[in-house]
This record gives C-alpha cells, structure tokens and sequence, in this order.
C-alpha cells in the first residue's frame, strides 16, 4: 500500500481528462443532448476497458418546461469485486456541466483542457469530471500494481446533476434492493476545499430553483411607439422579484426564515476554531465588502442559513447593442438554497403564494406563472462516524495534516436521496481547491490536487477496509 505514496501516474490521468473535458455535456443545453449522451457512453467504455461489470440504465425522458420531452443521460453504473467478507463502496460522481463559452470571459477555450502553471484549466474540470477520474485511476493504480482492492468498488455516475438529477432518484429507489443492496458506504467527491487545506464535507445546502413567467402583450412592441401606453411585463417582473430579498441579505419570504433550525453553540464553537482567511476569500473573488465582516456569520450564512440568489431573466434583451424592445414575455430564474428543517414542498407554496400576492397588489393585467423546477432538500452527516476517521487517517497520510470538517454550501441532489432511500452512510470527500472557479469563468483543477487527491482516494479505500464490519 505505501508503494502508492510515490506512486506517479503522470501521463494517462491528464490525457484521459482532455478527452472528458473536450465533450461539452452540458445538461441544461437541449441542444447538446447528443454530447451528453457520449459522454456517458465514455465513461461506460473506460469502466469496461478496466474489466468492471458495467451498464448503461435507462432513465427515462424528462419532461421540459414547454410540455415536449427529451431523453434522459443513461446512468453508468460499474463493479469491481464481489468479495462479501469486503466493505463495498459506491462512489457517485457525475460528468455533465454548466454552460461555458469562451466570450463569457474564460481566458482559453473551455473545452480545450489547457495546463498553465500547474494549473488544468476547463469546464468540469473540477466540477465533477477530475474528481470522478481520480476515484477510476484510484482503482486503475491497485489494478497497475497487481493488487487486490481492499474493499468492492461500485461506481454510480449520473449525466443530470446540474440540474437536479432528474430520473436518478427513482433509478436509486429501482435497484434498493439489488445494485445498492450490497453497498456499506457512499463516497461523494463534488465538492471543494475551503482553503489550501484538505477538507472532509458534512453538509450541503438544497436547493429549490423557480421560473417566475410575466407574459403581457401578445408579441415584443417598440418602446418609442407603445412605451407608456403599456404595462410592462419587465416592470412588473422586476417589481416583484425586488421584494425576494432586503439590500442586506434578508429574505423576505414570509415563512422561509421561520423554519431554519436554530445554530447550536456546538456548531457555532466548530465554525469559531475553522481557520478562514476573509481577506484571502475577499481577494479570491474580486470584492471589497462581504455581507457579513466576521468569520462565523460568513460561513453560517454560506453553509447553515438560506439564500436567494436571482440567476437571470429569460427573453429579456441581454446582446450588445440598444435594441429598444419592450419584451413581451419575461422569464426569471431564481434560487434558494435550503438548510435543515427547510421542506422544498412547503418553500414551493411560501414562493408562489407570496409572488402572486405582491403581483396582485401592482393590479396589473400581465399575467405571472410560478414554477418550481428543481426541489432538492439539504443533506447532514454524522461526523463520529468511521467513515470520517478513515477520511482524517486518509488525509494524514498523504498531506500529512488535519483535514477541515466542513459544510457545502452548493447543493448534491441526490446525497439525501441516497440517505432516505440506501439507508446508508455518506462522506463527501472533496478534492477540488478552494478556488477552482465552479460554475464560473476558468474553471480549474490544479495537478497538485488532481494527482494527489487520485492518492488520497488509493489511501482512504484501504482506510475504509479497516473498519470493523459491525459500524457499517
Ligand atoms: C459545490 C457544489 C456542491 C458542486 C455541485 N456539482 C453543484 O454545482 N451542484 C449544483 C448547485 O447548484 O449547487
């Protein structure tokens, strides 16, 4: 085991994430679909080539907002080993992606997986696809080395993550009793540090997503010709959408704060002893003022409290240029992100009854329609539990350090999923940097985290073959 310590795979695991990274599998573009669709092929076709029992499930349609369907990415499914007096784990991971363009300001091509300095800069580097190939060359370097693994690995990898795992919760619910009955313990790795430190995740905020649809006239009008003589939807829209959240971060929502489990003075001593540098964060993402200038309330209000955050409006004029339209029909996507005792159910009602009540007061003849797209609830782990000492031993050994126990304040669907419904026990064990640029404009995983986190992954599945049975 100690062999991997020094064990350097230099070449394979960088080409095999330029040819993921080059497929754009952006689930929430339709018209990539197809991409999608070879993406997860490719991940199938590697697990294969390694001998793994593989298969590709099928999941379904999804049914898109306009009332047409689309087929859904199959779900990769893999095994390597059936030993029963082994622990099997299941690592989850997924291999779809935010949108990207090189106009919205990434400095190289974002699928064109490009190395400076260290650094592997492309979309879904980080978020997920370095991360699940580290846990695949995880299993590669035992097979290299001609050893047994330690434990049974199983592989579950989804293609909707980024936009709420539509299908795989019933996919999960389907094979309870046969993929997963075997299964201990579950292994996320879609997440990222909070600083240089390595870090063990606990918790993950959900996520409720909204469409908020203004519709008046019944096509785009002149705003010189019609402007003044019209209510417009884009008035109305931006009228409401105002009276989401105050200047200061307070949404205003009635019922939302209420049901917000109260911070314990355990959680807040925890938040008190997390190193975190405010500076370094400020400096990380380019502002001089955060909402919150001491360090607890910062990261309560980015792990522990819910936000709101508006993503953008649909059919509203966003090119260069003075296109001088009045829209006709206006789409706001927004967010909030759910904590502990949050139900998505009863934030869907809380939003559409309080949107329709504000809109109701503009006594206006446009007409609105609320819909909620994505319910995603939060997930909290046991950090007594085995799971999380192999993870710190894990972390030792290769980083010789204390790992950071901390919460996600980005949403994995389906880790409560896998908790409700597998009954099992989960740690999220991050590899990503603490500025890795998800979502964002050149996204990166850092080679240093790619080829010593694929270590860390070798380490934490002998850890885990180390816990007594009876923990499960
Ligand atoms: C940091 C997140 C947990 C990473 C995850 N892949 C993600 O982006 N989820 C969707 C989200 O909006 O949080």
């Amino acid at each position: 085991y100690c062999r991997f310590l020094s064990f350097r795979p230099i070449s394979f695991p960088v080409v095999s994430l330029r040819d993921w990274v080059a497929i754009e599998s952006d689930s929430s573009n339709v018209q990539k679909r197809a991409d999608l669709h070879r993406m997860m092929e490719m991940a199938a076709e590697k697990l294969r080539l390694m001998g793994g029992t593989v298969e590709l499930v099928d999941i379904g349609e999804q049914e898109l907002p306009d009332g047409t369907t689309l087929t859904l990415p199959k779900v990769v499914t893999a095994q390597f080993g059936s030993d029963p007096n082994k622990h099997t784990v299941c690592v989850y991971g997924h291999v779809d992606v935010q949108p990207a363009k090189l106009e919205d300001g990434w400095a190289t091509d974002p699928y064109n997986l490009t190395d400076i300095n260290g650094n592997l800069y492309g979309r879904g580097a980080s978020d997920n696809k370095a991360p699940v190939l580290a846990w695949i060359h995880a299993v590669q370097a035992y097979q290299a080395l001609s050893m047994d693994l330690p434990v049974n690995v199983k592989f579950v990898i989804e293609g909707m993550e980024e936009t709420g795992s539509n299908g795989l919760d019933a996919m999960i619910l389907a094979q309870r009793d046969t993929f997963f009955s075997d299964v201990d313990y579950i292994i996320i790795s879609d997440c990222g540090w909070l600083s240089r430190r390595p870090a063990l995740t606990y918790g993950t905020r959900g996520n409720c997503y909204f469409f908020a649809e203004v519709e008046g006239p019944k096509q785009d009008l002149h705003s010189g010709v019609y402007g003044g003589t019209v209510i417009e939807p884009m008035t109305d829209l931006i009228g409401i959408l105002d009276t989401l959240i105050s200047p200061s971060g307070k949404i205003l929502i009635p019922g939302i704060r209420e049901a917000v489990a109260p911070l314990s003075d355990e959680e807040w001593k925890m938040y008190q002893d997390i190193q975190f540098d405010m500076e370094n964060y400020k400096n990380k993402i380019g502002v001089n003022q955060l909402m919150y200038n001491n360090k607890v309330d910062l990261l309560a209000h980015m792990w522990r409290y819910p936000t709101v955050t508006i993503h953008g409006i649909e059919g509203a004029f966003s090119d260069p240029g003075t296109k001088t339209v009045i829209p006709a029909k206006v789409t706001a996507k927004f967010s909030i992100r759910q904590v502990p005792n949050m139900d998505p159910a009863m934030v869907k009602k809380q939003v559409s009854d309080y949107l329709h009540s504000v809109f109701a007061k503009r006594k206006s003849p446009n007409k609105l329609k609320v819909t909620m797209v994505i319910g995603a609830k939060p997930w909290l782990a046991d950090t007594q539990h085995p799971l999380y000492e192999a993870g710190k031993a894990a972390v030792k050994r290769v980083f010789d350090m204390e790992p950071d126990l901390i919460r996600e304040g980005g949403t994995i669907p389906i880790a409560r999923t896998f908790q409700d419904v597998t009954g099992k026990s989960i740690i999220m064990m991050p590899i990503g940097g603490f500025d890795d640029g998800l979502h964002s404009q050149n996204e990166k995983m850092s080679r240093y985290n790619y080829i010593e986190g694929t270590k860390y992954f070798i380490a934490y599945l002998h850890e885990v073959s180390q816990i007594t049975k009876t923990s499960v």
